[in-house]
């Protein structure tokens, strides 16, 4: 794999609250159009990780790299779509007020701006709740809405944060369709997960446990190398159950 290649790289990385140590010398390369999830249950480290990739934190230890830059970088906002788990809207205004305020934070002139808006929305099935405040959307709906809006400048580096909790899984399929055309057109994607049914749709895999990245690579190889008969029981296996 050439360097250039690898939009993410995550060097030697360790992170502890004071004496509470999260993250546990993790290193990993991440390379351009693939959907790379991190899979692992509550607690194990998944958004403290995320969260570094998207400039919000810094590492205790080790560093990490975007596009060949370390981060946090302001120069790389443009470059990268974040989706954070609480969601991070305005309730008091209507989705299409959020989306125009974000929209002109990332500098989408107006004629951009409403087609991106509309494509977006389109994107998320929410066109006919454009209007509607944030505060009458439903939680389903406001996870939508946040991933509407870290897409709207068209980033060539999504990270999502368990981008689908509490969505149905019609609307789940559909978004995770979403997923696969935006990675058709180049777009990389970084999610992080514990459903198991989302992990198998990742073109490759991280297995987060207490902190530690215990496995990496395509679901299939992960099963196959355990001899497990799903990623659950890979995932345990792993874990050294
Ligand atoms: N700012 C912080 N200060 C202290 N501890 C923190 C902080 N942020 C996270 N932690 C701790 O780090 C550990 C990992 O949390 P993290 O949110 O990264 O896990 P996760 O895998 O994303 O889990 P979940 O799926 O529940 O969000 C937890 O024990 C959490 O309490």
């Amino acid at each position: 794999m050439s360097q250039q290649n690898n939009i993410v790289s995550i060097r030697n990385v360790s992170k502890a609250f004071g004496k509470h140590s999260v993250l546990h010398e993790i290193t990993l390369e991440i390379s351009a159009g693939e959907i790379f999830g991190f899979l692992g249950p509550s607690g194990a480290g998944k958004t403290t990780l995320v969260k570094q990739l998207a400039g919000l934190d810094t590492p205790t230890e080790g560093a990490n790299f975007l596009f060949g830059d370390k981060m946090p970088n302001i120069h790389l906002i443009n470059k990268i779509g974040y989706m954070a788990q609480s969601d991070a809207l305005y309730n008091e205004l209507t989705a299409k007020e959020n989306l125009e305020f974000f929209a002109s934070l990332y500098g989408l002139k107006h004629k951009a701006r409403k087609k991106r808006i509309s494509e977006v929305m389109e994107l998320v099935s929410l066109t006919d709740d454009l209007n509607k405040l944030v505060s009458n959307y439903s939680g389903g709906m406001k996870r939508r809405l946040s991933l509407a809006i870290a897409l709207l400048h068209q980033p060539q580096l999504l990270i999502l944060d368990e981008p689908t909790v509490g969505i149905d899984p019609v609307l789940r399929k559909s978004i995770w369709d979403a997923f696969v055309s935006l990675k058709e057109n180049g777009t990389t994607i970084i999610v992080t997960t514990h459903v198991m049914d989302e992990a198998e749709k990742c073109d490759r895999l991280g297995m987060i446990r207490d902190g530690k990245l215990i496995a990496v690579g395509t679901p299939n190889m992960l099963v196959q190398e355990t001899k497990a008969s799903s990623i659950e029981e890979a995932f345990l296996i792993y874990g050294g159950a």
